[in-house]
Order: C-alpha cells, then structure tokens, then sequence
C-alpha cells in the first residue's frame, strides 16, 4: 500500500543506477558543510576542550622542536649551554606532548561522537517527517547508509578537522612572528610558499567535489542492492535471477572500485604537490638562513631555531591541505545529510493542534482531490462517510486509488484539495500523536520486527498490561495459533515475521491495531491470507470488540465485502456507488468487479 514498499521494488535487471541513491539532482546544496558546523554549539565544552588539548600540543611541540635547535646552535657556535636545564625542559615538554596526545585523541573523539549522535537522531528524524509520502523513489539501503556510513564520515570534520584549522591559524600567526623576528627575510620567502601548500587542495577542489560525490553515491547505491538482494532472495532464487544479480552487484563493486581509483589518483597527484611545494619551501628556508648567516643578518646560533621557526610556518599550511584533501567525501556526505536533512515533510504539523474527538469519530471525505505526480490525478473529488460503528468496504479496480484512501486517513500526505474529517475535526488540525490514537491500520504488507509476538502486538500500546496485549490476542485469533508455539505469545517471530505464515502475521497486526483502541480502524486487504473460516472468526471478533469503531476496509473478496454494511465503489477517481451489499450487487459497476467470484456469494451470501 505505502510509498515505501514501492520504493524498494527494483528489479533484479534494472542496471545499476546512482541516481536512485544519489546525491540531491544537480548536486548539494552550496554549504552544506557550512550548515552542519553549528552541530558543535551544543557541545561547545567538548569543543574548548579539543581546541585547547589541540593548542597545548601543537605550541609544546613547536617549543621542544625550538628548545632542541636553540641547544644545537649554542653548542655548535661555543657560547654557554645551560644542558642540564635545557634537558629537564625538554624532558617536561615531552610529557606535555605525550599527555596531551592522549587527551586530545579522547576529548576530540568524545566531541566528534557526541555530534555524531545528535546527527544520527536528526536524520532518523528527518525520515520520519518524510514518511512515507515522502521517501518513494529512496531505497532502503541508501537511506541507511545517510543515517549510518555518511554521518560517520563526518567524523574527520568533527574530531580532526574545526579545532585543527584554528590550531593551525594560531600556530601560524606565532611561527610567523617569531621567524620575523630572527630574520625579516624568512616568513617573507616562506609564506608565499605555504599559502601555495595550504591552497593546492583547493586547486584540485572541482575534481575532488565530483570524485567524493560519485564515491559517496556508488556506496549508497551498493548498500541498496545489497539490502533489496537479502530482501528479494526468494524472488531472485525462484525466477533464476541470482546470477543477473551477482553481475549487476559485481558491475556496482567495479564501478565504486573505478570512483576510488580515480580518487586515490587525485589524492596521490595533490599529495605530489604538496610535498614538492613543502620540500621547495624547506631548501628555501635553508638557503635564507644561510644567507643570513653568512652577511650577519641572523646570529648563527639562532641559525637551526629560525629553521625550525620555518617549519612552524610550513607545519601549519602542511595540515590545512592534508584536511582539505578530504574535503571532497566530507562536502559530498554533508551534501545528502544536508539534503535529507532539509527535504520539506511529507506533512506539516498544525501550529494549533485541536483535541482528537471524544466518543468516536465519523470519518467524512469531502470531495477529497488527490495525485502523487503533477498532472496524474489518482483521486478526483471522493466524497464517503463511515459512521461510528459502521463497517464500510472500500472496493474497485486494481489501481483505482482504494489503498491512498487508506494512506490519507493515516495522513501519510495531505489531499490537494478536500478535506478528511474525524468526528468533525479536520486531520491537519490534529497533532500526530493524537492521529495515531485516532486512526490505526492492518495494512496490506504487515511488517513485523524481531521479537516475541507479544512485543509486537505490544507495538500498539507500549504501556499496555499483559492482560491487555492477552485479550487482544484472543479478538484477533492471534492466541488461537500462539497457544500452540513453544514459548505461546513469548515466541519469537524472526525477521520481518519470518517463523509466521502470512495470515498469521495478518492476524498479530489486527490485534496491533485493536490494542490502539482507535476509534477509527483501516483494514487494507488485510484478511486476504487469511482462511475463510478464520476470516468469518475475525469479523465476528472485530465486530463484538468494536461498538463505536469505524470501520474503513479495503477489500477485493467477495466473502469480506458482503460482511460489510456499505459498499463504496470507487472508478476514475470518484465513488461511483455507494449503498447496500444487497442493492449495489447486481448493479454495475459492482456486478462487474466480482463476476468472477463464487456465484453462491452473489445470490445471497450470509452476513456476519
Ligand atoms: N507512491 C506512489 N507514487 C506514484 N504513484 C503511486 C504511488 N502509490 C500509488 N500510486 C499510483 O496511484 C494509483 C492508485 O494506487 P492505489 O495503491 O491507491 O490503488 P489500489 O486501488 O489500492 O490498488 P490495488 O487494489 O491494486 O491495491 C495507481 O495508479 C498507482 O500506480
């Protein structure tokens, strides 16, 4: 019935397409990575906390490099070398360094996960808003690997990436004084050199933007093929398709193996660059120093520290283009996060809730207009009524729009014009929490999760006793099967409900559904695995639990439909019948839709 379950439909033979899990059409948004920065405000002590441990390290190392050179160029030049001191001061700058090494890891990691973790909930978050109107055409494995694989690649920006560019910045400023300040000719040779070192990356950023991207969509498409090819198993086996499947997973693997290739290939060539450029700036702080030296501009036992006072001007650069080589995967994962992140909802929430009716609800559609695409109406001005009590069936062609009905009682997306009312009051007016007390459904693809039947009967009313989740059990002939599984109602159902037959499943949903104690209740197809006999039992069951219910049931048997007390008949996106079972049956359009149902049940089948 739902967007969702369509979306994961590709067929085995459909050639591997980025697009279905790619990043946003015509590439992220400009600033993506810019707009997920503010992730580190609400952690801003363990962010004082990396920057700190970062500065402490970087300044101590720089200090003990300075402290080492300042030793060697008095001892080379004969003047006086206080070594015991020297060597206790460099002794405790090396445990600064050692110390602050650990903390930093820690601190900088305790940071990029706290982050992380807001992240993944925002995204989680983000699905569900989109729910499912609003995820057709996403695949589940895509999805995935934005709230897991792309969230984790934010990791660099977050643990080695902020507080690192200030270090650098600041570490910069002091080499650049300090060198300055033995020789005037130094920083200004070097730091053209490292302003070329730190924006090389930048040079090879176009390139570096399309090899993240493609790196990036090839593993979401990967992930969805995997994820369909452990869904669609039993399909792949039964039609001969595994080995069409092992290719095309074997074309994806190629074609993710060719992006990283191409990347590494960039990444080498940058790294290339960047080490020439550094080499070329060492030889050329050598060659100041010694130039210095030699016509007295520089005192020669200061000689080895200006060198090291380059390389506190090299350093700095070295590390920007180091995390701007990464900068490609990190705009590319920010840039479907970011997407994902600013989709705008399948529906949006009322700014003033109104309270769910009390005492029941009729549900009224009012001329309910409705499309999926632009121009491809699937509803086109519905008007029906279920009363409290009533159970009415919703029947028509395959296609005709029965299930949306269905998916906009549940509110998945809005009518594009026409309202649907409960009890009087508007679903748009409803906060979601209040719909879902209002409004349940046995849908058509019963999804349940692993754990003991009890659990996901349970999944209707978390806080519901063991009484409660029992009696619903025994309304929807859940108890009937369960009281002969080893563990009853304990029994685990494995994956998906794998260890239940289909009308099982079915049945754990109804009693889901019941547990809600919903005054409305949708069942979408949802007795069609279902054994006549246990399909009459359940009826009974929903009628005797359900005085005031309103009833809204999806059905294409004839058994359910002549169980209902009106039939609405739905063509070309209106209702083109409603009444009776008994008035409607040897009319057209219904006539015509169960012809090819058992005659007995068209001259006058028994009602409940
Ligand atoms: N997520 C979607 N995106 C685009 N079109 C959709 C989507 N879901 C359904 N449709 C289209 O809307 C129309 C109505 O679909 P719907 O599932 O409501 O039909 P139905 O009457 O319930 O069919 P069936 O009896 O076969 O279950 C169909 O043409 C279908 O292809």
């Amino acid at each position: 019935m739902v967007a969702t379950d369509r979306a994961s439909d590709a067929l085995p033979t459909a050639p591997p397409s980025a697009g279905a899990a790619g990043s946003p059409p015509g590439g992220p948004r400009p600033g993506a990575l810019r707009r997920l920065l503010p992730a580190v405000t609400g952690h801003s002590d363990a962010f004082r906390a990396t920057l700190a441990a970062n500065l402490v390290g970087q300044l101590a190392t720089v200090g003990a490099a300075a402290l080492g050179a300042w030793l060697v160029g008095r001892a080379v030049t004969g003047g006086p070398t206080p070594v015991g001191t020297a060597a206790a001061a460099l002794g405790g700058l090396v445990a600064v360094i050692a110390a602050v090494t650990w903390w930093e890891m820690l601190v900088s990691h305790d940071l990029a996960y706290r982050v992380l973790a807001d992240l993944r909930l925002r995204v989680y978050d983000a699905i569900t808003r989109l729910v499912p109107g609003r995820l057709a055409g996403r695949r589940s494995g895509d999805l995935a690997t934005v709230a897991l694989s792309d969230v984790e690649t934010l990791e660099w920006l977050f643990a080695h990436t902020i507080a690192q560019l200030i270090t650098a910045a600041v570490v910069l400023a002091a080499g650049t004084a300090l060198a300055a300040s033995v020789d005037p000719w130094l920083p200004a040779v070097v730091l053209p050199l490292a302003g070329l070192v730190a924006v090389a990356p930048w040079l090879l950023r176009r390139a570096a933007d399309r090899h993240g991207a493609r790196i990036r969509d090839t593993t979401a498409g990967l992930a969805a093929d995997v994820v369909d090819t452990v869904q669609g198993l039993r399909e792949l086996t039964v039609f001969g398709a595994l080995e069409r499947r092992r290719a095309d997973l074997a074309a994806r693997t190629r074609q993710l193996g060719r992006a990283q290739r191409a990347n590494a290939a960039r990444a080498g060539l940058e790294t290339a660059l960047v080490d020439t450029l550094l080499a070329v700036a060492g030889v050329a702080a050598l060659l100041v120093v010694v130039d210095g030296v030699r016509r007295a501009r520089v005192d020669p036992a200061l000689g080895p520290v200006a060198v090291v006072l380059a390389g506190t001007v090299l350093g700095p650069a070295a590390q920007v283009a180091l995390l701007l080589k990464q900068a490609g995967t990190l705009r590319a994962a920010a840039g479907r996060i970011d997407a994902l992140l600013g989709a705008p909802a399948a529906v949006t929430a009322p700014t003033r809730p109104v309270p769910a009716p009390t005492g029941g609800g009729e549900v009224v559609f009012d001329d309910v207009h409705f499309g999926y695409l632009p121009g491809r109406p699937v509803l086109r001005g519905v008007s029906l009524t279920v009363r409290p009590g009533e159970t009415v069936a919703l029947v028509g062609a395959s296609g005709v729009g029965k299930s949306t009905c269905a998916h906009l009682l549940l509110r998945f997306a809005d009518p594009t014009a026409g309202r649907i009312t409960v009890g009087g009051v508007d679903l748009r007016d409803l906060a979601d929490a209040e719909l879902r007390r209002t409004v349940t459904v046995v849908p058509q693809d019963v999804h349940l999760f692993p754990g003991s039947i009890a659990d996901n009967i349970r999944l209707g009313r978390p806080d519901a006793t063991d009484a409660d989740v029992r009696l619903a059990a025994d309304a929807a002939q859940v108890s009937a099967f369960a009281s002969g599984l080893p563990d009853g109602l304990d029994t685990p159902v494995g994956e998906r409900g794998a260890t239940l037959s289909g009308g099982q499943r079915a049945r754990v949903a109804v009693a889901r559904a019941l547990l809600t104690g919903a005054p409305v209740l949708v069942l979408d197809e949802a007795v069609a695995n279902l054994d006549a006999r246990t399909e009459r039992d359940l009826s009974r069951a929903l009628a005797a639990t359900g005085s005031g219910r309103a009833t809204l049931v999806i059905a294409h048997r004839l058994s359910t439909i002549v169980r209902a007390d009106r039939v609405v008949v739905l063509d070309s996106g209106r209702v083109v019948a409603d009444g009776s079972f008994d008035s409607l049956r040897e009319r057209e359009p219904l006539a015509g839709l169960l012809a090819d149902q058992p005659a007995r049940h068209r001259q006058g089948p028994p009602r409940r």
